[in-house]
This record gives C-alpha cells, structure tokens and sequence, in this order.
C-alpha cells in the first residue's frame, strides 16, 4: 500500500493519463517510476529550459513566416502632384485587374460624373460673364474650381473690343440656374451622413460660392508676391534643376518646400493664395464608403434582375437626372455658341483639358438611362485627400501567382503631402506622375508656381532621397494626349521655358522631357545602379496603358520577387 504521502507520480502532471497510454512517444517520454526528488527537480529544470528553447523558436518561425509573407507582397505608392494622373491609374490597374469590381462600381461614379459636368458649365459661365456683371459672392455661381485646369497663359480679359460679340451671358445664366442648386444638391448627395464629424465626402470648403474666386483666377499676384522674372498676368517660367548641379536650388523658391514635412503655412495676407487653393476643389476622403452608400443607399429604384445593377432611377423624379436632361439644350446652346469659343480663345482657356470634361458628350450624359462607361469613370474627377490604399493578388496564371500587390494612391495637392512619407519605409516602388502638359500651367495651390516647375521639384526630391534609395522607379510623363494638342494648336514651350530652343513638335518635346527627367535622375540619386524606366503615358487611354501598367507591374515584380528567391 503506498504512502498516503507520495505525490502523484511526475509524469502524471504532464502528459495526461490517456495520452501516456495511448501514445508511444508519450509514453516513451514518461520518467521513471522510481524517479529521485533530485531527479525530479532536474528534469522540471530541463523540461522548462526545453520549453523556452521551444518559445523561441516558435517566435522565429511566426517572424520568419511573416517576413515570407511580406516578401511575396509589393508595395507600390503613386506619386506625383494634384491632378497629375495617380487615382486614374489607380483605376487602370482596377480595371485591369478587378473588372468585375470595377465595373459594380461604376454606378457610383454619376454623380460624380453629373458634378464634373456641372462645374464644366459654371466654368464657361464665369469666363463668358462680362466683367461689370460680376455679382456679389452670394448670388454667384461659387469659385472656380480645378484652377489648375484652367490655362490662363496671359494678359487680362478683354474687355471693349468685344462689344457687339459678346456672348448673352444673362441669358445663359438665367436658363442654366437650375444647374446651379442642382450642384449644390449633388454634393450633399455625395456626402456620407455616416460620418458625423467630416459630414461631406466631397467638399467645397472656404470660398465655395465666390465668384470673386474665379475673377482672382484671372489676375495674378501682384509683381511684390511672385518670384523673381514672373510677369503677372502669365504663369511663372519653369526652372530645371540643374542635374549637373546636384543639390542645387531652384529659381523659385515657392516651390522647393521639402516633401517630407508639413506644408509651410502661407501668408494669410496673400490674397491670391488664399483665395485661390486646392481646397476649393471637389475631394473624396480616405475611408469614405461614398461609392457603397451611394449604391445601396441613395437610390430607392428596383434592382435590374438582368444585371444585378442598380437601374430604374429616372423613375425617381427627384433624381439630377431630370433637372440635367431639361438643361441639355441650353448647355448645347453654350457649348456650341461660336461667340463663347471667341471669348474662352481670347482668355487662352481651353476647357477640353480640363478634368473630369463632358462637354462634348451632354446629351449621352444627361439621357435619363445613362449608365457610367469605363472611360467616363477613368475621365471623373475627385481630388484625394489622405491616402487610399488598394489590394489585388495575381492570377493563377500568372508568372507571379499568389503575389498580394498593395498600391497606396495618395493625395497630390501641397497640403495633402505630408502624408506621403510614412509609407517610404517599406514600400518596394514608385510610380511618379509628372503631367508634361501643363507647363503652361500654374499651381492650384499657388497661382506663382509653374505646374511644371513643380513636378521638377517633386521629382528631385523624390530621386535624391537616400530612405528611397533602393526602391525602384517608374515614371510616367502623363498627359502626353493634351500636350500634342496643346503643341499643335500653337502653344510654345519656349514661352514658357526660355532655355528651351528647340522645335515646337511633339516628338521634339516629349523627347525633351525625357531627357531632362532621365539626366535629372542620373546624376541626383544616391543609388547609381537604379534603373530608371521612363514612359510617356496618357492614362486616360486604356489600351495603351494597360500595356504600360502590365509591363511595368512585372518590371517591379521581378525586381522584387526573383532578388529574393521565394519565387
Ligand atoms: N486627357 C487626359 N486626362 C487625364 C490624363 N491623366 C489624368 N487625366 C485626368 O486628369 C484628372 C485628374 O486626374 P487624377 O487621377 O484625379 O489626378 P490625381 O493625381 O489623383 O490628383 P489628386 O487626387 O488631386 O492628387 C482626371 O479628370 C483624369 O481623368 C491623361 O493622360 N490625359
Ligand atoms: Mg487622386
């Protein structure tokens, strides 16, 4: 009979009986019936020694399983000013490779696409508005938004020699009213009730609603506030960086704010760059389900049973469709008066480069069954705020399958790029966008600077920067399609780059711009073994850019996968 005392025998305190039993290794494992309480106490020691050994491995397994798995997932961050082209080739790469998602979404794009339309009409509105006919802030049509896409490229608005060609401004304004609460209303349509502390989705914050907004469009701070060489009244010329000069800085000193801080706060007493700002713009937020609430929550109509799509909505007689579809003709009437042309020509603004441009298509947009094609979706305009982030993994087809691709689609404007540098740490490439039409063109954020000029700095700081020395780059000259019009309808480069002496042509020019981006590159990036890979793009063409974006997702893939060898 055994001591009331003993204890229960050791390997009982471990392996549980039925596990003893059953299990040879277990039991195998089992210690010696007569084990010695110094025996005992040694093999607990052991035992817990064995078990820290086994708690360490296993952390390095998870660490090692989860660094595998960051290794078979690419990271891609977009970058490039505001309307450079990054959400729209967020969207090819959707298309490409979620169509079946895309195309549910397009639907939430029409008001979207409404909006950009309306816009497109209050911007010819407020160009044909004679100048002694510009009203208080109140009755107006609100500012002029996308200043960007307005090319004010010289001189003041005309004003007595077009007497007796004048466009019927009033006229116009009174039948296309309508429109104008109809914006308003979009935009609350647009906005997303869920969220109670930033209510709009979209917004047109301070200044909405001026159209002294839109006449500071047209008058260029005085000669005290621009940079040294700026003419008022023309966009400020463009200075390259000096590639042979690394380091060195630029002409314009507005424009050479770092990229990784906080924007500089502007002067509130600049009444330009106050009025004037990016701000003023139509903006989707980060993490806004706009397009989810749009779908399921705004529309009351019937699902189509053919196409699981929502349909049916101009049944619904307060939809915008109606208030668009009786405005069409009058918004014809505009677009085609020949009078309206003169007076947008002699203010050198050519609408059709603007973003999110419907003007020649509105009587498809406002039928009352008008359904979003893939290259309305792509031409939609909505400035991003924040950063959005989209994931795709690739087919099993594919050279690459499995690879999870994160692409990070991040907001251009100067305020928006502070959030741009916590994902510099582990991101494996870059796309940059420098839009090469729009030299031209100034800031939206700051009328004195050149968009060009700008994208020049972005891209020096993006190429010098040593945390993004080994990330591989791709850049895109986008908006070659608006520059060869704007070539070919006369503009000269030259005008606007002095040290450009050259011919005027597209091949010529776009030429240009690749060297200069390319030899910029080569001799400011601390990584001399980088390839760079330069394409001149137009993303708003799909065909063309699905070939580019394949070509260079494997680029990048290989770059990042096969070094590795997990694949
Ligand atoms: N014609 C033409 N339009 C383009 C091209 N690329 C972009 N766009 C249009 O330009 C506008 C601006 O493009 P986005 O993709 O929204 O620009 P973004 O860089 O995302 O701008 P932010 O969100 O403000 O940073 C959209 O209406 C596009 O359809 C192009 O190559 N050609
Ligand atoms: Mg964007």
């Amino acid at each position: 009979m055994p001591p009331a005392h003993k204890p229960l025998p050791a390997h009982r305190q471990y392996y549980p009986s039925i596990l003893a039993d059953r299990d040879p290794l277990a039991a195998a494992l089992q210690p010696p019936a007569d084990e010695s309480p110094q025996q005992r106490e040694q093999r607990l020691k052991a035992e817990e020694d064995a078990r820290k050994r086994s708690e360490n491995i296993d952390r390095m397994l998870r660490h090692d399983d989860k660094r595998n798995r960051r290794r078979k997932q690419v990271k891609v961050l977009l970058l490039g000013q505001s309307e450079s082209g990054k959400s729209t080739t967020l969207k090819q790469f959707q298309l490409l490779h979620t169509p079946a998602a895309f195309h549910k979404e397009r639907i939430a794009w029409r008001f979207v696409i409404y909006l950009n339309l309306v816009r497109s009409i209050r911007r010819v509105l407020e160009a044909i508005a004679p100048e002694d006919n510009a009203l208080p802030e109140e009755e107006e049509f609100g500012d002029s938004t996308e200043t960007a896409s307005i090319i004010i490229s010289g001189g003041d608005r005309p004003s007595s020699s077009l007497a007796g060609s004048q466009p019927n401004y009033e006229s116009y304004r009174r039948r296309l009213a309508p429109l104008m609460d109809l914006e308003q209303r979009l935009i609350v349509v647009l906005s997303d009730p869920e969220e109670e502390g930033e209510r709009e989705a979209t917004h047109l914050p301070d200044g909405y609603g001026s159209f002294a907004a839109a006449a500071a469009l047209t008058s260029l701070p005085a000669s005290g506030s621009a940079p040294h060489g700026h003419t008022p009244g023309r966009p400020p010329p463009i200075t390259i960086p000096s590639s042979s000069a690394p380091g060195a800085s630029s002409s314009s000193s507005s424009s050479s704010q770092p990229w990784t801080g906080p924007t500089s706060p502007r002067s509130p007493t600049s009444p330009a760059v106050s009025v004037v700002s990016s701000t003023h713009e139509l903006a989707v937020r980060t993490g806004s389900n706009w397009k989810k609430h749009f779908a399921l929550g705004k529309i009351q109509s019937p699902k189509s049973a053919h196409s699981g799509e929502l349909e049916g909505w101009w049944e619904d007689p307060t939809d915008p469709v109606h208030v668009l579809n009786r405005c069409a003709p009058v918004m014809n009437e505009l677009w085609r008066d020949p009078k309206v042309h003169q007076r947008l020509a002699e203010r050198h603004i050519r609408l059709e480069e603007s973003s999110g441009f419907y003007l020649d298509e509105i009587d498809r947009i406002t039928a009352k069954m008008y359904f979003p094609t893939d290259d309305d979706v792509l031409k939609a305009r909505l400035k991003t705020t924040g950063v959005v982030e989209h994931r795709f993994t690739l087919a099993k087809n594919s050279e690459f399958r499995g690879v999870e691709w994160v692409i990070f689609d991040v907001g251009g404007a100067r305020n928006q790029r502070q959030a741009w540098a916590p994902y510099f740490d582990d991101v494996n490439a870059i796309i940059f966008l420098a839009p090469i039409s729009a030299f031209d063109q100034q800031l939206a954020e700051d009328p004195r600077v050149n968009r060009l000029e700008d994208s020049f700095q972005l891209w020096k700081s993006v190429i010098e920067s040593r945390l993004l020395a080994h990330v591989n780059i791709v850049l895109f000259l986008n908006k070659c399609d608006l520059l060869k019009k704007k070539l070919e309808s006369g503009v000269r480069l030259a005008h606007h780059m002095p040290s450009y002496n050259r011919p005027n042509d597209y091949e010529t020019v776009s030429q240009y711009f690749r060297n200069r981006f390319g030899a910029m590159h080569q001799s400011l990036t601390p990584n001399k073994s980088r390839d760079l890979f330069i394409h001149l793009t137009s993303v708003t063409d799909t065909r063309k850019t699905h070939m580019i974006i394949s070509n260079v997702r494997d680029i990048i893939l290989t770059a990042n996968l096969k070094s590795s060898s997990l694949m």
